[in-house]
């Protein structure tokens, strides 16, 4: 198929099915389907809409996998998260993801032949390396093993002065679990030391409170993380990060995810590694969403978003890159994944007119992820992205509402209009109060969702529409870490170890409304349906057959 211009937009006409029906497309983000116990904050939800879409089953609900294999992850061992389950969703199609295609090049050295590594590499004589990214063995945005990799090859390949500005995680893996990361890599660092490499730790921070916002929806998360890492200024200052994290989590007892940022200082109080004119920039992450303002600060010459004060000339590279259509950034490790000929692209084609829209925090999945990480609309003409500001400075299980309702008000308008033939929305809640790890503000964060839904079905109702009901991923299902046999984790004191994390659960996904076809129920020969499965589903609801290359659609019809 190769470039855009050869590729046969049409789609065939579903021989059922009719065109021009109001398609309403709801992701619930973190909406697992999990047994019912008290850590389940959907089941201890009132969520009476939900529950009536689920009678519906085998028909109209069924369940479908949400991570692993199926999203294109390395292993079933690896939970579903936003951006593999938003480009499955929207694409149609399982592309192996940035994890899986970064642990291909490590394995085979290719990463250290490619042009980005080149490119990193004139620095090695005379300037310093700085890898900057999440550390943690989540696997959603980075992981640990990788940076091993990477700072064995780095060192073997000439690196010979290499800084690292940490993240601590505690929302892809347990709270609390940062301080035996970095304990991990001050072992690696040390074996590097051994062979005659200066390599050390230069700053930190909490990834939810330094460097990786998105969306845009707080520059002075980036800022902090830039004057550590750039500048070598910050509010505390260590000898070493063991201790720094250990200590903030004591003192001002942030928790991971919170950790304010710190730098690495020497005997004499200096920071051991500001970024400086010369040196070499890699940001070790593959996921774009929460890189994408740092690459911004770091690659453009023009930027306003905050007083960056020293600016340096440095060979910035990316992980992977992180946005094809700003080719940001320029210089990248790994090739991303090109995924190409997405539903929306398709559709947009065929002249069904969409609307889309979500929160800031959750914007960029319903329109970027969901476009194959494609940032702005295919045709502006046909499609109009609505974004609704989130709230900032807090962690939402203050304010687990979030902005569901005003989110669920807008598809309603839109679905009203009668302006746009798809209205596809995420509903935050399950998910982003979900990681903060409150049960209680999770299970208000769930009533909301279900709520908003009813919103939507409504006015899906009113117009004689279709809804398609979904999830990305697991979180809100289960809040607790669990042994082998599905039992709770405890303590010492008796307590749960709270899971901030997504999970390893199928999700609903649920069919109807008035503009259904009658006939149209899910297939029973497609019990291992994934979220890829799901393009197809809706291009036939919008009365459409999908491409043949396409993962195939869980509905049929059938002659009542
Ligand atoms: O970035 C985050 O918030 C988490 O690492 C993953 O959550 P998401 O995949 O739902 O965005
Ligand atoms: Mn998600
Ligand atoms: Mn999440």
């Amino acid at each position: 198929m190769g470039s855009a211009g050869e590729v046969n937009w049409k789609l065939a006409d579903h021989p059922k099915l009719p065109k021009d029906k109001v398609v309403a497309m709801v992701v619930l983000d973190g909406w697992g389907e999990a047994d019912p116990d008290q850590y389940n904050c959907i089941h201890v939800a009132d969520t009476p809409t939900m529950d009536s879409l689920k009678k519906g089953a085998p028909e109209k609900w069924r369940l479908v996998r949400a991570h692993g294999k199926a999203v294109g992850l390395p292993t079933e061992d690896d939970m579903g998260n936003s951006e593999v389950g938003h480009n499955a969703l929207g694409a149609g199609r399982i592309f192996a993801q940035g994890a899986k295609l970064v642990d291909l090049a490590l394995a085979s050295g290719k990463i250290f032949e490619g042009e980005g590594f080149n490119y990193i590499k004139e620095c090695f004589e005379t300037g310093t390396l700085h890898l900057i990214g999440l550390l943690s063995d989540g696997g959603v945005h980075s992981r640990l093993d990788q940076l091993q990799l990477l700072l064995k090859g780095a060192a073997k390949h000439g690196a010979r002065r290499i800084r690292v500005h940490i993240l601590t995680d505690g929302r892809d893996v347990l709270d609390g679990s940062s301080v035996g990361f970095v304990e991990t890599l001050e072992k690696e660092l040390a074996e590097l030391r051994a062979k005659g490499v200066d390599a050390q730790i230069a700053s930190g921070g909490g990834r939810m409170y330094v460097t990786m916002d998105r969306y845009e929806n707080d520059w002075n998360v980036v800022k902090r993380g830039w004057d550590a890492q750039v500048l070598g200024e910050a509010p505390y200052k260590f000898r070493n990060a063991v201790e720094a994290v250990k200590k903030l989590r004591e003192e001002p007892k942030a928790n991971d995810q919170y950790l304010p940022p710190f730098v690495i200082v020497d005997e004499n109080g200096k920071p051991v590694g500001p970024i400086n004119d010369g040196d070499a920039v890699v940001t070790i992450n593959y996921r774009a969403d929460r890189m994408v303002m740092l690459a911004k600060a770091l690659e453009y010459e023009d930027f306003d978003k905050f007083d960056r004060v020293r600016f340096p000339k440095i060979n910035y590279t990316g992980m992977l890159q992180y946005d094809g259509e700003l080719k940001l950034p320029n210089h990248y490790l790994v090739s991303p994944p090109e995924i190409d000929r997405t539903s929306g692209e398709y559709l947009v084609h065929n002249g069904v007119r969409t609307f889309a829209c979500s929160e800031t925090v959750k914007f960029g999945h319903v329109t970027f992820f969901w476009n194959g990480n494609r940032s702005g609309c295919f045709n502006p003409e046909m499609e109009e992205y609505v974004e609704i500001p989130s709230d900032v400075g807090i962690t939402f299980n203050v304010q687990p509402e979030m902005k569901a309702k005003e989110i669920a008000e807008k598809a309603r308008d839109a679905i009203l209009s009668r302006k746009f033939h798809q209205v596809r929305v995420n509903l935050p809640n399950g998910d982003m109060v979900g990681h903060t790890g409150d049960i209680h503000a999770t299970v208000v964060g769930c009533k909301v969702t279900d709520d908003a839904v009813k919103v939507i079905l409504d006015a899906i109702e009113q117009v004689g529409g279709i809804y398609v009901v979904t999830a990305d991923h697991g979180n809100a299902e289960d809040m607790a870490k669990r042994n082998k046999s599905g039992q709770p984790i405890l303590d010492k004191n008796g307590n749960i170890q709270v899971l901030t994390s997504h999970t390893l659960q199928p999700v609903p996904i649920a069919i109807g409304g008035p503009g259904l076809a009658p006939g149209v129920r899910f297939r029973k020969d497609l019990p291992n349906g994934g979220l890829a499965n799901v393009a197809a589903t809706v291009m036939n609801l919008h009365g459409f057959e999908a491409p043949g290359e396409y993962e195939p659609t869980l509905i049929e019809v059938v002659d009542n």
